[in-house]
């Protein structure tokens, strides 16, 4: 069914929302099936990208506004209201009597009569009290000062100001609530970055060099996947610039083979494929049947066929391929909050116990992958966290128990400067989404 943008924005926002689904997932669906025009995709990407993003302040105004409590309001109303707000408070270009409308409409189209009297009352008011809203000052309440200016949960940013201090805190959450450029990783098996950067310029989509990913180019526009995909289809793919330092870390040579053992969708498989070339074999482990199918598509899609995959528990992985791989790379599953920016959706549904879990599983992945490198192998451990318990924390116990390993400094090849052998990236101070990279060699 063709849908209004706004109507598509809530849809959207309640499966989120409601639902729990990935906003990245149904955000693509939803532009592919809806095939929006290039205005109408930017909009509805806002709409919903924004709202998830700036939910906690959205919903401080809806509790300060409302008589209900907003616990016990309907989701559908929920995602209307929060939908409506974004517009009145985010963006300047949205009439304010369009926003409040539509978001009426909807609350006839999707709820009933009632909820549209409640939905047209507190924009309204909302809007009529815009200039009073504030949020605390940092001597009032410094947590929820940053949590409510930079939209970020509050245990988080309490986490951070102990990891970093107030300082560091501020200028990361500044960081995380910036909108990103979309990075593409060149495919050098086909062109090279300036012919692709050249490309780009052609069609009118103004694009900078990464700094330290040799193939990274960043777009100043986004032009929607469908456009991306006629300009540069298998001439590169989108990979964020951190990410594609981890297979340069990797450094796969001709003749070897290569373990990715947590591959899918497989940037960092096929741009190991890619650096190794064609004497080079890369094996892509996953524990997800369907995982392997976007491996598969990633390296039709980039020409690449010197890639297997292998439907593998990774934690197993050691006892069945002891001494097989040259090169094993262990890109973790972790909490990922290196890369909030990029997903806006995922600082809300993390919870505090979530990260607990997650070092004992990393530990035992690093253990079971460390087992398939050769004598003289290098082992790669990495996640897109900035949380030291999932990073330096479980590199430094597995080393301190296999004393066959020895860390390799990593960031002064990339453009780096490092205190210790690992490379740490930090938004806060190198600009850059929060990333971590250990490098081992077996003796
Ligand atoms: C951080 S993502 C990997 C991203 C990938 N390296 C890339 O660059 O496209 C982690 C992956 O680990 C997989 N995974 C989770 N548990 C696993 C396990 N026990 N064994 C193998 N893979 C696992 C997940 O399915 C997920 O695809």
């Amino acid at each position: 069914m063709k849908m209004n943008v706004r109507e598509a924005a809530f849809h959207s926002l309640l499966a989120v929302c409601k639902d729990g689904g990935y906003s990245n997932i149904i955000v693509s669906k939803t532009i592919q099936k809806q095939n929006f025009d290039d205005r109408d995709r930017r909009f509805y990407t806002e709409l919903v990208y924004g709202t998830l993003r700036t939910l906690n302040y959205l919903d401080h105004i809806i509790s300060t506004v409302s008589t209900r409590d907003i616990k016990k309001l309907d989701p559908v109303c929920l995602a209307i209201l929060r939908c409506g707000l974004y517009q009145l408070f985010f963006m300047d270009k949205v009439p304010p009597s369009a926003a409040c409308n539509e978001a009426v409409k909807t609350a006839r189209r999707f709820g009933n009569a009632g909820m549209a009297k409640f939905v047209n009352a507190l924009l309204r008011n909302s809007l009529r009290k815009k200039e009073t809203f504030t949020v605390p000052t940092p001597t009032e309440d410094a947590i929820l000062h940053l949590s409510l200016t930079y939209h970020q949960p509050a245990w988080l940013v309490r986490k951070w100001v102990k990891d970093f201090g107030r300082e560091e805190t501020t200028a990361l959450c500044r960081y995380f609530d910036r909108v990103p450029d979309l990075c593409i990783r060149t495919n050098t098996t086909r062109t090279t970055r300036e012919a692709l950067m050249t490309l780009f310029t052609q069609k009118g989509v103004p694009c900078r060099c990464a700094l330290h990913a040799p193939e990274g180019i960043y777009l100043e526009k986004n032009p929607g996947i469908r456009t991306l995909t006629e300009i540069a289809g298998g001439l590169g793919m989108i990979q964020d610039e951190p990410s594609q330092l981890v297979a340069h870390v990797v450094a796969p040579q001709a003749g070897e083979v290569i373990f990715d053992v947590c591959a899918a969708p497989g940037g960092k498989t096929t741009h190991l494929a890619a650096l190794g070339g064609r004497g080079c074999l890369v094996y892509g482990f996953d524990i997800y049947e369907h995982k392997l199918k976007l491996i598969k598509e990633n390296a039709r899609m980039l020409g690449l066929e010197n890639i297997r995959t292998v439907l593998q528990d990774a934690v197993l992985l050691g006892r069945k391929y002891a001494a097989k791989a040259d090169r094993v790379l262990v890109d973790a599953p972790c909490s990922g909050l290196g890369i909030l920016r990029r997903k806006p959706d995922l600082r809300w549904r993390k919870r505090p116990e979530d990260l607990k879990a997650l070092p004992p599983f990393q530990r035992q992945l690093l253990e079971s992958a460390a087992k398939c490198v050769k004598p003289g192998g290098i082992l790669v451990y990495s996640t897109c966290t900035i949380n030291e318990e999932e990073n330096g924390a479980v590199v430094d116990s597995f080393l301190a128990a296999h004393a066959e390993f020895k860390a390799v400094p990593v960031g002064d090849s990339l453009g780096f400067r490092q205190d210790t052998p690992y490379l740490c990236i930090l938004p806060q101070r190198d600009g850059l989404d929060g990333f971590f990279i250990a490098k081992m060699q077996k003796a």
